[in-house]
């Protein structure tokens, strides 16, 4: 079958949408997940620089949350309104570009990086409602983001690319006191994950979302739990995050103040299962485009992913082997679309792939 081309400024006014980009009715969103899911908020400056009885209240609330489903707000986070307003102007000033501009910075088949419009290529059916731009952010590399920018798009665009270079950057540090609050709340100490995660190998994404004339029928981003370890999303105004707890869909609405932050299978596999990385999507409307910025913390891609010893024992024992995420990025751009079970997928491969003699 010949492959449609997203092209956004033709599609979203289109009632007669290519058939690749239905969802089947079992997958398709549900007119009633309108209900709201309540997410902790974490004053997390307050945390950091308050009184001990709070910080253990968030450390409580972080924990609590982490257990259930691994989703929570932060609010007080100390990100530059303006930053994130630039941030937000980009995304528009960006996508609005004519296909051809932004093609530019076309994403290859395999890699992680670079401008896709809808997955049309990747994918066969059930292509995503949406276009993004992906790109690497490394804390000990500061000129990756603009290096890369400038490389794919031209000189016109480094101020968007300084501009990301500096979200990112603060993207990091946040994640990074982020982790101390995790490594507390699981009893390991802040420093733990925060040492793992200094030198990270992140990704941040660019979220685009068309409006769509059969918004029923089809998803901006199909159900899935990020293979990443933690997630920090701020939405625009528009809402569309949805997820799914207690056996239903529930949405996020969104707050201008506050980032939304999810637990990735990567996090979960070195906190020994205990924290969940948890089913999530977004839908789409008919009448405004809508907008997500999404930070993915990544652990340096050789690093070994595994839990520390004090969560492993007789009563919970190794759920997750060995692996680098290096070798999970792979299985998803080469292997497997990331979806609900690709942790348990990727687990069992790892394994086939060991020696009979070294699998426990
Ligand atoms: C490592 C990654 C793969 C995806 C981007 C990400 O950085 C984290 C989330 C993954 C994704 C969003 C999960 C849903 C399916 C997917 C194909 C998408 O709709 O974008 C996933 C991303 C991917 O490009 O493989
Ligand atoms: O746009 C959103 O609200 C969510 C996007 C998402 O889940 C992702 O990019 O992994
Ligand atoms: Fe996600």
């Amino acid at each position: 079958m010949v492959q449609p081309v997203f092209d956004a400024a033709v599609l979203s006014g289109r009632t007669d949408i290519p058939s690749q980009f239905i969802w089947p009715e079992g997958e398709s969103p549900t007119p009633d997940a309108t209900e709201e899911m309540h997410v902790p908020l974490i004053d997390i400056g307050g945390m950091l620089s308050g009184d001990p009885r709070a910080a253990a209240e968030v450390t409580r609330l972080v924990g609590e949350a982490c257990e259930r489903h691994g989703f929570f707000q932060v609010v007080n986070h100390g990100i530059d309104a303006q930053l994130l307003a630039d941030a937000h102007r980009c995304v528009d000033a960006f996508f609005t570009m004519p296909l051809p501009e932004k093609q530019r910075a076309l994403r290859r088949p395999g890699e992680s990086c670079g401008y896709a419009s809808s997955f049309t290529g990747r994918f066969a059916s059930k292509l995503p409602w949406k276009e993004t731009l992906s790109f690497r952010s490394c804390p000990s590399d500061p000129a990756l983001v603009v290096d890369y920018i400038v490389a794919t798009l031209g000189e016109d665009h480094r101020r968007l690319g300084e501009v990301y270079a500096r979200y990112c950057s603060e993207m990091s540090r946040l994640s990074l006191e982020i982790m101390e609050v995790l490594g507390e709340s699981l009893g390991v100490g802040r420093a733990h994950y925060r040492r793992f995660f200094e030198g990270n190998e992140s990704i941040m994404r660019l979220n685009y979302y068309p409006p769509c004339q059969r918004p029923l029928e089809t998803l901006g981003t199909g159900p899935h739990c990020d293979p990443t370890s933690l997630t920090i999303l701020h939405q625009d105004d528009v809402g569309g995050l949805q997820v799914h707890t207690d056996g239903r869909w529930r949405s996020i609405r969104p707050r201008a103040d506050a980032f939304v932050v999810n637990i990735g299978d990567t996090f979960m596999a070195l906190s020994n299962g205990r924290y969940k990385s948890c089913l999530h999507r977004a839908v789409v409307n008919s009448r405004v485009p809508r907008k997500s910025l999404a930070f993915f913390l990544c652990p340096e891609m050789d690093k070994v992913v595994a839990p520390p010893g004090t969560l492993v024992d007789a009563a919970n024992p190794r759920a997750y082997p060995d692996f680098t995420w290096r070798s999970l990025l792979d299985f998803t751009q080469k292997h497997y679309r990331a979806d609900m079970k690709t942790l348990e997928v990727f687990s069992s491969w790892v394994v086939q792939q060991q020696p009979a003699s070294a699998r426990t």
